[in-house]
């Protein structure tokens, strides 16, 4: 699942520094799902969308996969938890929810933070915390619609309970994330 630059033979994104093809991605893909599990379970309740660690997961595997590797990735965390895996925040599983848009909005970070990590946005610090502010986003404007919809809120109360409460708690997440990719790559000298 290499993309243009790592068939040129320069990596794209972090995770081509490895040496290997379907198996590697197979493992990438999978860990990453992983990843998020475990960090849905990082989380302090709230209602009706609790804070949790998925963020920091999403973004941080999206740009170290690349776009097709993270699509699948979180296309995989959510059919597995629909599946009855109970890997969602709070320990949660199944279709449909509250939070169920948020999850829908990971798989579209992805696309995002992937492709644009795979054209240099994980390279500086400025460049990667822009990447994921813009992922973060993302996850915020697919979880929204689906918080109105189940909860029956407006857009104002939506806003204050899906969006604001975790601007400040998402930033720190992003800040985290955005050290470690370029400092990945000073280490890697590519
Ligand atoms: O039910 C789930 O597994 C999804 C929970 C989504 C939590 C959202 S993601 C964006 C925002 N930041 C957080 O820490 N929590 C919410």
């Amino acid at each position: 699942m290499a993309n243009a630059s790592s068939v040129a033979g320069r990596p794209a994104v972090l995770s081509d520094l490895i040496p290997g093809s379907r198996v590697r991605d197979l493992a990438l893909v999978v860990g990453g799902a992983g990843l998020t599990g475990l960090a849905a379970q990082l989380t302090f309740p709230m209602w009706p969308v609790p804070f949790t660690g998925q963020t920091f997961a999403v973004v941080l595997v999206s740009a170290a996969l690349g776009m097709n590797r993270a699509v699948l990735s979180m296309v995989l965390y959510m059919l597995v938890g629909i599946a009855g895996v109970p890997w969602f925040a709070e320990g949660a599983s199944g279709f449909g929810g509250a939070t169920f848009g948020y999850i829908i909005g990971f798989i579209a970070a992805a696309a995002l933070v992937g492709k644009l990590a795979e054209h240099g946005g994980d390279r500086t610090v400025l460049r990667t915390t822009g990447t994921m502010i813009l992922g973060n986003l993302v996850i915020y404007a697919f979880g929204l619609p689906v918080l109105i919809a189940v909860t029956g809120l407006d857009l104002g109360g939506a806003l204050a309970a899906g969006v604001t409460p975790f601007l400040i708690g998402d930033a720190l997440k992003i800040a985290v994330a955005a050290g470690l990719l370029p400092a990945a790559w000073k280490l890697s000298r590519r």
